[in-house]
């Protein structure tokens, strides 16, 4: 087997404030997995997200990135090869047009011309923008931000794609269309989220943090079905939403 392409071992992390938030958080992902990151609100899923891009660093434990450590060394190779999708699309969309904002990127790495044009192009068709790239993002509904804040990312081609809460403030249509673009992708991906049919849909694996600390982790819908489990961390499904009713996602992963 290869080595994971995200690897974090015996993470341990505190704000300044001193309020422990992961506390020895073991967890691997290998290639081709989509793997969910769920749990109970403060369970330090977010601030995990930061160690993936070197946002925070570990008090104590190692975090790395398809085999590079997470670390001043590292950090520009680190960024390109996790794309995080944040909440709120407005942090990642700044350029006056969705084409310029996609373009960013690839232009730092010091794409231009043809290359730079196809990158856009592609990363904008994969998310089903390919139409808007002369917008202003402003201009465009919340969902379809969300869908550009995804190209931005993946215009970098990245080894991983972590996304947090993809689902959040997008209505039923925008919801379903933005899992259909995300089972498209052929890509690791680490979804941290709420929605847990979302998970059902799209993530063959899930990881439960929950104070700091992985809790759960293995195929969704056993996860999912675990009542004690869920009800442990404050997970719960939709009412009358049976795990066990909807086919177990399979992914061959690429080891
Ligand atoms: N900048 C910060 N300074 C101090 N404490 C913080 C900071 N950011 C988060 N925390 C605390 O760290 C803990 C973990 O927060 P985190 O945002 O990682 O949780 P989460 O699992 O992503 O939660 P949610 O599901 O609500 O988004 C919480 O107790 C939170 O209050």
């Amino acid at each position: 087997m290869s080595a994971p392409v995200l690897e974090l071992a015996g993470v341990h992390h505190a704000y300044p404030d001193g309020h422990p938030t992961l506390r020895g958080v073991d967890l691997h992902v290998h290639r081709g997995e989509r793997v969910a990151l769920l749990g109970p609100n403060g369970a330090g899923k977010t601030t995990l997200v930061l160690h993936l891009n070197g946002i925070l660093r570990p008090e104590a434990g190692q975090v790395s990135v398809a085999g590079l450590p997470v670390d001043e060394e590292h950090l520009l190779e680190v960024r390109r090869r996790v794309g995080v999708v944040f909440q709120d699309p407005d942090d990642q969309l700044f350029m006056p047009t969705v084409g310029q904002d996609v373009a960013f990127g690839p232009r730092n790495l010091g794409l231009r011309g043809d290359e730079l044009r196809a990158r856009v192009e592609h990363a904008l068709d994969a998310v089903g923008m390919g139409e808007h790239a002369d917008r202003a993002p402003h201009h465009l509904s919340f969902g379809q931000r969300r869908r550009v804040a995804v190209a931005t990312v993946l215009a970098m081609q990245p080894d991983v794609l972590v996304l947090d809460e993809p689902s959040s403030n997008l209505d039923p249509a925008s919801r379903r269309e933005l899992a259909d673009i995300l089972d498209r992708l052929d890509v690791t991906v680490l979804m941290v989220t709420h929605d847990l049919p979302y998970v059902l849909q799209l993530c063959e694996r899930s990881v439960v943090l929950s104070e700091g600390r992985v809790v759960g982790d293995g195929p969704t819908g056993e996860v999912l079905a675990d009542e004690a489990l869920m009800a442990a961390h404050r997970l719960e499904l939709p009412y009358g939403f049976d795990p066990r009713s909807v086919p177990p996602r399979t992914r061959a992963t690429t080891q």
